[in-house]
Parts: C-alpha cells; structure tokens; sequence
C-alpha cells in the first residue's frame, strides 16, 4: 500500500500526484491539475474526473443521492453506468429522465448542463442470469468500468429467503465476476448494512462468518421449493430478526470470500435517513427506515408504538452515507488496502440521539408544521410492555378505525381504514425489533479515514456525524417528508391547523358523550354510583346557593 505525505491545507500533496500518475496517463493528471490550482482542490473529486462508474440500485434512495453528488462534484466525470429494469409501464430512459428532471438534480444541471449525456441506462434484472444484459451492453461494461458502487438489494424485511438470497447474494456473487473482468476496474464499493449483524451487542468493522456457507445457501435455492424453504427460514436467520438482515450477511460473506484480487471496501450505513444538508436539507423519497412512521405519526394514525425510549435510534442521513461512500470509492482505488476493509457508517458512538427524545422532537414539530387533512391529532406515545402496547393497539389502533369504516359505510362509501391500520400495524411489528435494542458500532476505519482526507475533502465530502444537530435534522426530516413524501403545500398550514383544531374539538366533544354515557349506565345499576351523583349534584347545588346568596348581600 502506497504512503504519502501529509496533505497541505488546500494545497496538493505531490506524493498523490505521482501515486496518481501510476494510474492514470500523466497529460490527464495534468491537466486535472492545472484546473484545479485556482481553487482549493478536493482530491477525492478529481478523483472520480473522467472515470466510467457503474452504479447499481441508482433508481432506489440511496443510488439517487450517490449520483447527484458525483455530477456536482464532478461534473467531468466520464459517464454513469446505471443497471435499470424497466418498470410501471415506463421505458429505462424515462425512469432515468424522470430522476434527472426532479428536484433532488436542480443543483446539478446548473454545474453539469449535459448530464442527460452523461448517464447511460442499461436495462438490466439482478434477479435474472448474467443480469439480462445484452452482450454489446456488457462488452461496453467490461470494457469501461472503473469504479463499481453496488447498492441495489431488496431491503424488505419479510421478503421470502429465495428472493431476499437471489437479490442480497447471488447478485452481489454474480456483479462480483463480472468486475473480476473488467481490465480498467480500480475499486468495488459493497453497501450493506449495519444490522447485518444485528444478533450481535458489539459489532467491529469485519465481516463476520456465517454459520452455512452462503454458496450452499445459493445452491439450495435453486433446488428447494418453497414450502420446504418457508420451514428452513427460521433456523437458517437464527437469532436474527429477518431475511433482510441475514441475507445481507451473507452477501458480505461472499463479498471477502469471493472478491479475489479487486480493491474492495464494504459500507455499513445504519438506519438511513432524509439528507442532512446536500443538496439541501430533509430530501427523501420513499417510506422505508422512520419516513412510514413518520407520516403515520402526522396523520394521526399512529397513536403509540413499542418503542424502548432510551435505546439509540441510530439514524444517519443519506448524504452522510453518500460522502462516505465517495470517500471509500477515493481510498480503496488510490491507497489499494491489502485486505476488505469494513466501514460503520453510523451514529450512535459519536452523536448519540434516543428514540425518546426523536419521538419527541417529531411531535414539536407536528405542532409548527401539522400534515393536511389528519384523521387524529397527532399525539403519540411510546410504551414498552406487551399488555399496554395490546390495550393501546385496541383503543388508539382499531377501535378508532372500526368506527370510521362504519362512519364511511353509513355514507355510503368504501371501509378503508382498518385494513390501512391492519398494514400500519404489521410495520410496526417488523420495526420493533430495532427500536427497542441499542447496539455498539466501532468505527475505528471510518474515523481513519476522516483524518486522511484533506480540509478540503473533509468539507466537500463530509461524514463527521458529530457536528449534526439532531433537533435541527428531525425538524427539516419532517418538513421533507411533507414537502417531497406527501407532497404538500406550505401554503395549506393554516388549513391544516384549522383542521386539528376541529379534530380537537370533535375530540372532546366525544369524550364527554362517553363519559356521560358511561355515567348513566352506572347510575343505572349501582347504589354506590346514584349516592355519589347525589352527592355531587347537592354539592354543586349548595354552592350556587352559597354564591348566589352572597352577590344579593354584596349587591
Ligand atoms: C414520546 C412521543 C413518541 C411519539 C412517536 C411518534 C413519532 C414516531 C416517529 C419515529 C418513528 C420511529 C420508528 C423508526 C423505525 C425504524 C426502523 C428501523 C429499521 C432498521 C433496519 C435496518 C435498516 C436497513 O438496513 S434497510 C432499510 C429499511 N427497510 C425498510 O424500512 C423496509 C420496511 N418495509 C417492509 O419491509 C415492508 O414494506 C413492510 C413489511 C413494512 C410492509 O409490507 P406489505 O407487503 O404489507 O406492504 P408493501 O407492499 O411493502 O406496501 C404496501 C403499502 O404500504 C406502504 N408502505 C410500505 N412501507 C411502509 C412503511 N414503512 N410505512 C408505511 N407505509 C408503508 C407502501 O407504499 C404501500 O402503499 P400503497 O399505497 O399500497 O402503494
Ligand atoms: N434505506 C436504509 O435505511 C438502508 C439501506 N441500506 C442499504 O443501502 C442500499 C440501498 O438502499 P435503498 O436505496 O434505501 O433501497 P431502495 O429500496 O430505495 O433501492 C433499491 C434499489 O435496488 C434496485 N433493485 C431491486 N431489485 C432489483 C432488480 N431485480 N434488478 C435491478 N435493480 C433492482 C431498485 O430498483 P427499482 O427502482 O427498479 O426497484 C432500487 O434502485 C441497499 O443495499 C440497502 O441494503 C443499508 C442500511 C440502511
């Protein structure tokens, strides 16, 4: 592994421009250079300059702001390979182009103008031999490619083990022989996740065994039917919590076991959230992680969750993970690390934040920020026992959409609302399991490599999590979830304040209904129940007269 010298602040280490030359032909290196000595250079965005990237799962949350900071960093890059599969009716290039054309790359076209020329989209299925990939496509593949992020995988939890292993292991095996052909291939960048080894407390940036060998669990698949690999599932994940967090175990496995002499790293993001601060603050796109809960929250169809409030809610924000993954791509391919090394991109040991105090700074939001057209006043709470979270789930959960499905039958129309509270239900008994445990990431390559990055690059290409501010971040978290989720107005907050003021009122105007009810059917039938109305109401009866007789002697 080359050793270089310390960088310079904002000046260019002249050991990297001659490791650099052993790359790459020296009229490029120059000439990067020559561009950059007007400025402060950011070595990690020169870097990806003129290269050809092939990024899988570019269409997915975290492939999106992967590309939108690589073509504003580095709008000289070659081009972006990205594996699409055609889908909802829209060809490769539309679903490209609708990307491209979205808010999330505003930024971009004004910094990398031809952008739409310099993505090319090849129709590729992870799930399918050889991807499905024509030969001239995968000639140009092989031919070309320098760096390879791959960040495509299922990341539903219940998905059934053949699917979960095809995507979460095959695919990585089969992406993994394919760069092994690819001449010009200078790193390989395997996101995976945090939790995959979430049966464990502690967890160290290597890549842990796994019990069964992930190429017989690959082989199996193949011959096993479904009924038999439903019955295996549970002793196959063991003590882990799904198929999710256990296939993706195995594709590190195959990662280390199977990546012969390529320069590889591998990223363990925790739970990824809304951005942080690029391109701007609280973009996010799809329901998975908080984002789900978060709007169920809003909408006031969540009213309590089993959460433990003390334990760590380990989010991180997606141009956090993103950062950290350019970075990654910049060392393996230019430092060439002996071994795979393992980064934890997390927050828990450096800006520990609880799911308490989130929780709660979701609800203040709530208050200056409310969602359009709630079905409740968002009002939460966390519980931590099976029997009230039974008794709330009844009350809070199904009684209130047993109601408003009557209310909509009366009216003639279609019962929605507890099958919606069904699903909301079922979600939260698949989050349970992270929000109720803390766990330990070391992170001792990922802070490395923070203090072998230049000023320049620590600014550009930031992972330091402990200058976020976590009251801040939830605030625009939520705020982008209405903005870029819900797609809701600003200018609708006044309404929807008024709305939550009459659901406030309808509230307790029910509540007392109930209560009056309920008082009179035990009036009804119990003698202690009359003897203390009776008692109430001559109290009431002899204080008015009290006060009444008091104003005539006044008056
Ligand atoms: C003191 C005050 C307390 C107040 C609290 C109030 C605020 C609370 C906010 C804070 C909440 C904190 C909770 C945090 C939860 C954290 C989860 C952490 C998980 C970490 C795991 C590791 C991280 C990773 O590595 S991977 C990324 C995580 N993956 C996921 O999140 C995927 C999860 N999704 C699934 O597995 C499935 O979608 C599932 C099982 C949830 C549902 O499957 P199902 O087959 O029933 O439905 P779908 O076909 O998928 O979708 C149907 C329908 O539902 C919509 N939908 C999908 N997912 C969600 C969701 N998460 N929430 C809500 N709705 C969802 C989907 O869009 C579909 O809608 P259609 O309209 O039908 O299209
Ligand atoms: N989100 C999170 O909280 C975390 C995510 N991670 C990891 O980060 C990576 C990215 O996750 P994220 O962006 O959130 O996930 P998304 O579900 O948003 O994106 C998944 C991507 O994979 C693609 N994909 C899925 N199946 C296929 C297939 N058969 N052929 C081609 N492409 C396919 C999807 O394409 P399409 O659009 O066609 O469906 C999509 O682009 C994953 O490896 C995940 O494990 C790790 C920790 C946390």
């Amino acid at each position: 592994m080359a050793k270089f010298g310390k960088m310079e602040e904002g000046g260019f280490d002249k050991s990297y421009y001659l490791y650099q030359r052993n790359l790459h032909s020296p009229q490029k290196i120059l000439s990067s250079y020559r561009r950059q000595k007007g400025r402060i250079m950011s070595m990690i965005a020169a870097f990806y300059g003129g290269k050809s990237i092939l990024i899988t799962g570019a269409t997915g949350f975290l492939g999106k702001v992967l590309m939108e900071k690589l073509f504003r960093t580095s709008p000289d890059l070659k081009v972006i390979y990205v594996l699409v599969r055609p889908k909802q009716g829209q060809t490769l290039q539309q679903r490209v182009f609708q990307i491209l054309d979205s808010k999330l790359f505003e930024k971009v076209k004004e910094v990398c103008p031809n952008v739409h020329e310099k993505i090319r989209a090849i129709s590729a299925d992870l799930n399918q031999n050889d991807f499905a990939i024509s030969k001239e496509d995968m000639q140009e593949l092989l031919s070309h490619t320098n760096i390879v992020f791959h960040c495509a995988a299922t990341v539903r939890f219940d998905d059934h083990l053949r699917h979960a292993v095809q995507l979460n292991v095959t695919a990585t095996q089969q992406l993994l022989l394919m760069a092994s052909q690819m001449p010009k291939l200078e790193a390989f960048i395997h996101i995976s996740t945090a939790f995959s080894n979430c049966n464990l407390k502690h967890i160290d940036e290597v890549v842990y065994p796994c019990p069964v060998e992930p190429k017989k669990i690959i082989d199996s698949m193949e011959w096993l039917d479904d009924a038999i690999i439903d019955e295996i599932t549970p002793k196959l994940i063991g003590d882990r919590p799904n198929t999710y967090t256990y296939t993706k175990a195995l594709g590190e496995v195959v990662v280390q076991q199977e990546g012969g002499n390529l320069n590889i790293a591998i990223i363990r993001p925790s739970i990824v959230g809304a951005t942080w601060q690029e391109p701007f603050p609280g973009w996010v796109d799809n329901l998975n992680g908080p984002s789900g809960l978060i709007i169920a929250a809003g909408k006031g169809f969540l009213r309590s969750i089993r959460a433990t409030p003390m334990a760590v809610a380990d989010l991180i924000p997606a141009d956090t993970v993103v950062n950290l993954t350019l970075a990654v791509g910049w060392y393996t391919a230019v430092h060439r690390p002996k071994s795979t090394l393992v980064y934890h991109c997390t927050s828990g040991n450096l800006n520990p934040c609880n799911w308490g105090k989130m929780g709660l700074q979701v609800l203040a939001t709530f208050e200056k920020i409310p969602f359009e057209r709630a079905f409740r006043r968002p009002n939460a709470d966390f519980t931590t026992n099976n029997i009230t979270t039974h008794y709330w789930n009844a009350v809070s959960h199904r009684a209130p959409a047993i109601i408003y499905d009557f209310y909509l039958r009366l009216t003639g129309r279609k019962p929605r609302m507890t099958k919606l509270m069904n699903r909301l239900l079922r979600t939260l008994s698949m989050v349970e399991y992270f929000i109720n445990r803390s766990w330990e990431w070391s992170t001792y390559n990922t802070e490395m490599l923070m203090s072998a990055l230049s000023p320049e690059d620590q600014r550009v290409f930031n992972f330091d999590v402990r200058q976020l501010n976590w009251l801040e971040y939830i605030e625009n978290y939520v705020l982008g979830v209405k903005k870029y989720l819900l797609k809701e107005d600003m200018a609708g907050i006044p309404e929807a304040k008024q709305h939550l003021k009459r659901l406030r009122n309808i509230h307790y105007l029910f509540n007392t209904a109930l209560f009056l009810i309920a008082w009179r059917l035990l009036i009804a039938r119990s003698q202690v129940a009359r003897n203390v109305w009776f008692f109430i109401v001559s109290f009431c009866y002899k204080f008015l007269s009290y006060f009444r007789a008091s104003s005539t002697l006044n008056a």
